[in-house]
């Protein structure tokens, strides 16, 4: 695998106890690219996001991060903490975890938590007097409005987060996210309970995100609209393996993955691939 990929999956195993839940998975996803891995309920997919965050530690495999100046972590021996503060990987849920008594600014600005740390020294008098805390907390500042206004809640920004509409609350995880300057951004189904026109705003969304940031991003989607107008590359898992792996256009006419959406038995699948050709 050559340097144009961020994230390289190799051979990556996840078990629990009898169940393998991810077995020998291997996928790459290049820089600034938005790759995605679908699949059906079951298939794996959070199990590796879970991995790639540092949620569970892999019963076996290689997960190689590289940011774009070359440097490489090996998130397998990593914890959540330095996987998010070091490599630079953020991520969404699949259920919302915003702090909901907080507002939506005060949300944007927790994220930016390491960074103001650092700013300080890590000591108490360095909150209070040193000037790089100052010009840390600005920049902190400017971040969380600036994703405030690109997502389009700077009218609600001093409402508590949990007051938010659904919709709102999907994208104020995503720019808490962003606050945080990943190099790999990682979303678990960022579209659920989205209507039609939220989902629209989010392909829009994600793809200024990727022209504008040049950010990396997996994504875990079920809604098929948005995987099919945003994704550069698709990876579809079944059984915690791979089974398709490439363009939009292409694992969409796959047959193999028209039959593990539709529950198709294994021969049903080898006819059609013969009756097609393939
Ligand atoms: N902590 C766990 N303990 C035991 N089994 C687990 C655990 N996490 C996941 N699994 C199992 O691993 C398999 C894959 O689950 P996973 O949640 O990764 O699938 P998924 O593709 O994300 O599904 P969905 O689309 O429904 O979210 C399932 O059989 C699941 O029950």
């Amino acid at each position: 695998m050559s340097n144009d990929h961020i994230l390289v999956v190799d051979q990556l195993m996840m078990r629990f106890g009898g169940i393998i839940a991810v077995g020998g998975l291997s996928f790459a996803a290049k820089h600034g690219e938005i790759t995605a891995l679908i699949g059906p309920n079951g298939a794996g997919k959070t199990t590796v996001f879970n991995c790639i965050t540092g949620f569970y530690r892999p019963s076996g495999g290689e997960l190689r991060l590289t940011h774009p100046d070359g440097a490489t972590f090996q998130l397998e021996k990593l914890n959540d903490f330095r996987i998010c503060k070091i490599a630079k990987v953020a991520r969404t849920f699949q259920n919302i975890r915003l702090f909901p008594g907080m507002t939506a600014l005060e949300n944007l600005m927790v994220a930016q938590h390491n960074a103001l740390m650092r700013a300080s020294g890590m000591t108490l008098l360095g909150l209070f007097g040193v000037p790089s805390w100052r010009a840390a907390e600005q920049r902190a500042i400017d971040r969380a409005k600036f994703w405030l206004d690109r997502v389009g809640l700077v009218a609600r920004a001093d409402d508590a987060a949990g007051n938010l509409p659904y919709g709102d609350q999907r994208r104020l995880e995503i720019a808490r996210a962003m606050c945080t300057e990943p190099a790999l951004l990682c979303l678990d189904e960022p579209a659920a309970g989205l209507n039609a026109r939220e989902s629209a705003g989010l392909n829009e969304l994600l793809l200024s995100i990727r022209a504008e940031h040049g950010t990396s991003v997996l994504l875990i989607e079920h809604d098929m609209s948005v995987v099919m107008e945003i994704s550069d590359h698709v990876i579809v898992l079944d059984h915690g393996t791979k089974i398709a792996d490439g363009t939009p256009r292409a694992v969409r006419d796959d047959p193999k993955v028209i039959a593990a959406y539709l529950g198709v038995e294994d021969d049903e699948v080898a006819a059609v691939e013969r009756e097609l050709g393939q």
